[in-house]
């Protein structure tokens, strides 16, 4: 129960309280949503109302409060049930609280290295067809270990940041040589991104994913084809995927999402002792793609072969050090119809089968002035859903 009039089921109630960073005028602080509201976390605690040993007053981005860890979310998550169950707070609480509507929500935490993997079996199987027809379609390696490579953390911007068509080289199949330009075949990869909190010295084993990971985002891993195709081998994907990468404004916490917890797949054959695991399990996360109003498919995150405690196990069992502010994105997340595919290329099949859009047009891949908005929920406590909001973007002509 709390004195802020939600309904029971909200998915923004207590049982969510995701973090932002958030804005109004020239003034920047950390925030967490409650309801239709956020709570001015930097405020709060320079009020005395938290205590996350001083990494929320002042700040602008969740960095320092994400490389407090466990001890400190954890304390946080409960003070401010607390704040928001006990009636006796509300006058207090009340002048922190900004309307959602109101305010300017930024780039949550400042994005230290992104990685991207390629860890849904569908979707590498789907592509393994379309970019290398007549081919095994999922390379030898694949059952392994979750393929991956290092993306540019420059350029992940957050929700309702524009999106330019990259411009670059590509060969069209009946040119002899390639061609400068602007992509022809720009796509999109719903997928999740995992938030590093704790920096890590290396390795981090499967079972401390908890201890380094505070929650995660959804991610637009947008991506032109055409260039991709012409400059990935052999070294993956480059321009063709660095131009923008969107996220969405709130972090939800691993906390929030324990209720969505699933058990991992069954891995066969079976995998290397740096990759298992208890915490070797997936959540049930899913996620609604719109085009131009329109939804075009629903994928299904449940069904992640590789899951974010095996892909941190991964990405740090070389001796890498992990980063607070550290994303890994979870490769496009694919189901095995059209309808529930997380690009493009897939629910087209190429182009082939193009979608209808509601106002009677069709589409096989992303026209200047398209917008594309993916959503996710999880189910939480009590049957109430833990939604994550949404990360939207507007294709623009790059002049
Ligand atoms: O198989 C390929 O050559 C293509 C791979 C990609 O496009 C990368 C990708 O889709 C990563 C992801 O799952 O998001
Ligand atoms: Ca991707
Ligand atoms: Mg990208």
């Amino acid at each position: 129960m709390t004195w802020l009039e939600l309904a029971e089921d909200h998915p923004f109630g207590v049982h969510n309280l995701p973090l932002c960073s958030f804005g109004r005028e020239c003034a920047e602080w950390v925030g967490v949503r409650i309801g239709d509201r956020i709570l001015n976390l930097a405020g709060a605690e320079s009020l005395g109302l938290v205590d996350a040993g001083g990494s929320l007053d002042g700040e602008t981005t969740l960095n320092r409060f994400l490389a407090e860890g466990r001890p400190t979310w954890t304390r946080l998550r409960e003070q401010l049930t607390g704040l928001f169950s006990d009636s006796r707070q509300r006058e207090k609480v009340e002048p922190l609280l900004f309307e959602v509507g109101e305010v300017r929500l930024g780039l949550p935490f400042d994005v230290a290295d992104y990685v991207d993997f390629y860890s849904f079996e569908q979707h590498a199987r789907n592509l393994g067809k379309l970019f290398r027809p007549g081919m095994e379609p999922l390379l030898p390696n694949w059952k392994h270990l979750p393929v991956g490579y290092h993306g540019r953390a420059g350029t992940v911007v957050v929700s309702g940041t524009e999106i330019p068509r990259p411009w670059g080289q590509r060969k069209r199949p009946d040119d002899a040589a390639p061609t400068y330009g602007p992509s022809e075949r720009l796509d999109i990869e719903a997928e999740l991104g995992f938030v590093v909190g704790v920096s890590s010295g290396g390795a981090v084993p499967v079972d401390e994913f908890r201890e380094y990971v505070y929650g995660a985002v959804i991610v637009n891993d947008w991506s032109a084809r055409d260039l991709q195709a012409w400059e990935y081998q052999p070294l993956g994907p480059f321009t063709g995927k660095s131009f923008r990468t969107s996220v969405s404004p709130w972090v939800v916490s691993l906390d929030a999402l324990d209720a969505a917890r699933v058990p991992g797949p069954v891995q066969e054959p079976g995998v290397l002792p740096y990759l298992q695991g208890r915490a070797h399990h997936g959540y049930d996360i899913r996620l609604e793609v719109t085009w131009n109003g329109t939804v075009v498919s629903r994928p299904p995150f449940a069904g992640m072969y590789w899951t974010p405690a095996q892909q941190l196990a991964h990405l740090t069992v070389n001796g890498a050090f992990a980063r607070t502010g550290d994303l890994y994105a979870s490769g496009t997340i694919s189901g095995a119809s059209p309808e529930e595919t997380g690009s493009f290329i897939e629910r087209t099949w190429n182009g082939a089968q193009p979608v209808r859009l509601s106002d009677g047009s069709s589409r096989s891949f992303l026209l200047d002035g398209d917008t594309v908005t993916i959503s996710a929920t999880a189910p939480g406590v009590d049957g109430a859903a833990v939604a994550f909001g949404e990360v939207t973007g507007t294709v623009v002509q790059e002049l």
